[in-house]
């Protein structure tokens, strides 16, 4: 697989479960070893960066919503900015962080311990998290997991208005293929550890791919897919 990512883009990573889209966004961390090919990262090798200067210019959510115990919300948030202690001014982490919690519908929530948090509130946090590191890119794996359809599109407007307006580079693993369409600027479509598209939506999400990939038809409106059901071959 070539993969860049630039900024001001959105690239959706599409595939079944199991086709390797997880150990793809862990191979641009460096959190696996890769056997074959590199990772660069603004033109240097990845594993040339030390592990403070990969954590200001990369943020990573997992899939697995793991949270420290006992700590309040805000604390949470502000560990996002521990790759930059050494430069960071309190006040303008403070106003970062408000304005994160704010965004991601959190603010009224920021005493309370992380443990108690539902699951879309977890995830949200998890994000608020990864924003408060104000990395250049943005690495998520399904970001909307247990949201709600509300804090979905929340999500993914936020997600869009990090690579068009501020100019980051944001990767999500997506498994709604709709959402994908709506929001994404390029997607990537993974089998079995192998690209087998990529580009816009309207190329990567063809009824010929849809089958081969999931073995499902879908029905579109405006070229999003919006129906899907099982294909009988005839
Ligand atoms: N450390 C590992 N050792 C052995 N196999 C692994 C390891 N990590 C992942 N795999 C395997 O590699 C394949 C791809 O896993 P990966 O988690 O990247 O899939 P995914 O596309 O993210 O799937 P999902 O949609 O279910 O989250 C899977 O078959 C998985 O079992």
């Amino acid at each position: 697989m070539s993969l860049a990512l630039t900024p001001g883009e959105l690239i959706g990573i599409i595939g079944p479960n199991g086709a390797g889209k997880t150990t793809l966004l862990k191979a641009l961390c460096g959190l696996v070893p890769i056997s074959d090919g590199h990772v660069f990262l603004n033109d240097k090798l990845l594993e040339c960066y030390s592990p403070s200067h990969k954590g200001r210019e990369i943020a990573y959510v997992p899939q697995d919503r793991v949270l420290p115990y006992g700590m309040k919300l805000i604390d949470v948030v502000s560990l996002g900015r521990i790759p930059h202690f050494k430069t960071s001014n309190e006040k303008d982490d403070k106003d970062l962080i408000n304005a994160i919690l704010h965004e991601l519908d959190l603010y009224g929530l920021r005493f309370q311990r992380a443990e108690t948090l539902s699951g879309g509130e977890k995830a949200r946090l998890c994000l608020a998290r990864a924003l408060a590191v104000n990395s250049c890119f943005l690495l998520l794996d399904e970001p909307t997991a247990s949201l709600d359809p509300a804090q979905t599109l929340n999500v993914m407007s936020l997600l869009k208005r990090q690579a068009l307006i501020r100019q980051k580079s944001v990767c999500v693993v997506l498994h709604d293929l709709s959402l994908a369409a709506q929001f994404c600027t390029k997607l990537i479509m993974l089998e079995k550890g192998v690209c087998i598209a990529q580009g816009t939506a309207q190329e990567v999400l063809t009824p010929a791919l849809l089958q081969k990939l999931y073995q499902i038809e879908a029905e579109f409106i405006d070229n999003i897919p919006v129906l899907f059901k099982k294909h009988h071959p005839s």
